[in-house]
């Protein structure tokens, strides 16, 4: 007997941050955490995530949107049908739902991990099995703070837990954004790779003095510095740059991945499961890469242990990880959502063995964090 859609939930689960972590285009004090379960007749139910940053600042799509989107459009259409027909329910909701690929990689993640839970096998044989049982996981550095900073960079090298940094700018002056970066290079030197994300405040003329005066301090790599729309503008600057030019924003799945390739527009992708539209739109995407030899980087809208794991599952298969990944979105939050933690040892987050995504989610934990039950014993209570 198939398996057969029973429900699909989605909850919103706000979680304070660490610390405050300053982007350019948003300062988060929490992390709103868009997790969906999808529950099957043969009892088996999988996870899936949809997170994203600062509301609407980042993308199109907040995290309210999605909850609705899916509730509304999405769950309907898939109630009742064959679980395991993977390949069919997301063309069946492609076939109606423009663009929302947050909530799209949430619903493939949850079907392709309960799949795998069926199997019996890990999330990452569906997708062509392993290359490497870790990845390497940087750190943002984003207090806002320079010696804040340099002091969380030393502390995390201590603990062996990363050795790649990347930094937040592009809320200062670019030369004041600069010696805030050279400062914290210089108090690292080669113990760690230095790398900047601009999420894309500069004009094109800040960038091209931005990327010069970057290589200068010791940079490795540069995400994002201009708007993601401007293709023209990251071939002129990666031409003229000595340092690496990576895409985030620019980079929404295979269509962009291809437009980015044909200009030679940039050398690195930062492929993440949610703004590819899922795992199978980021697996294109990485396929394109790898095909127009461009270094591929695991990317993160710093998503809680689900997100965090499916990414991993995915990028473990990837046939070169030139530049790490970013997966520590879990590490940024107060709250922990598992009953066993991801495991970060040696500058590098573990794949689990254990079937489909690996993890076990903490049921009680989860509906005392959800943003609704929140709301209904605030309510309860007055
Ligand atoms: O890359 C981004 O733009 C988003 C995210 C990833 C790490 C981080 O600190 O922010
Ligand atoms: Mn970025």
């Amino acid at each position: 007997m198939n398996p057969v859609i029973e429900k699909i939930e989605v909850m919103l689960v706000d979680v304070p941050t660490v610390r405050p972590h300053k982007l350019s285009m948003a300062t988060m004090h929490h992390q709103t955490l868009v997790l969906l379960r999808i529950d099957s007749n043969d009892g088996v139910s999988g996870w899936g995530e949809a997170t994203t940053i600062g509301g609407l600042a980042y993308g199109g799509e907040s995290p309210e949107s999605i909850k609705i989107n899916i509730d509304t459009y999405i769950a309907p259409l898939l109630t009742g049908r064959d679980a395991s027909r993977i390949a069919q329910l997301m063309a069946l909701i492609r076939s109606t739902v423009q663009d929302n690929r947050f909530a799209k990689c949430a619903i493939e993640t949850a079907l392709y991990d309960a799949q795998a839970q069926r199997l019996g096998v890990p999330l990452s044989e569906l997708f062509g099995g392993r290359l490497r049982d870790s990845v390497p996981v940087a750190w943002t550095l984003a207090s806002g703070d320079t010696g804040r900073d340099i002091a969380e960079a030393e502390k995390m090298l201590d603990l062996r837990r990363h050795n790649i940094f990347k930094l937040k700018i592009g809320l200062r002056s670019v030369r004041e954004d600069v010696a805030h970066v050279a400062a914290i290079k210089r108090a690292l030197g080669d113990r760690a790779s230095v790398r900047v994300d601009v999420n894309q405040a500069w004009s094109e003329t800040e960038a091209m003095l931005g990327m010069a005066l970057l290589a200068q301090a010791g940079v490795d790599l540069a995400e994002q510095p201009i708007a993601a729309k401007n293709h023209d503008g990251m071939r002129h600057l990666r031409a003229k740059s000595s340092i690496p030019l990576m895409a985030d924003e620019a980079l929404h799945g295979a269509v962009d991945a291809m437009a980015l390739a044909r200009r030679h527009a940039v050398d690195v992708f930062a492929v993440k499961i949610t703004q590819s539209g899922g795992l199978s739109g980021a697996k294109q995407v990485a396929a394109i890469a790898e095909a127009a030899h461009i270094d591929l980087y695991g990317g993160t809208m710093l998503e809680g242990a689900i997100g965090t794991i499916a990414s991993a599952q995915l990028f473990a298969g990837f046939s070169t990880l030139a530049w790490g990944t970013e997966l520590f979105g879990p590490l940024l939050l107060t709250e922990e959502i598992l009953q066993t933690p991801l495991v970060y040892k040696d500058f590098c987050l573990q794949l689990p063995a254990t079937p489909g995504l690996g993890i076990a989610l903490d049921q009680d934990r989860l509906n005392f964090l959800r943003r609704d039950k929140k709301a209904a014993s605030v309510f309860a209570l007055s």
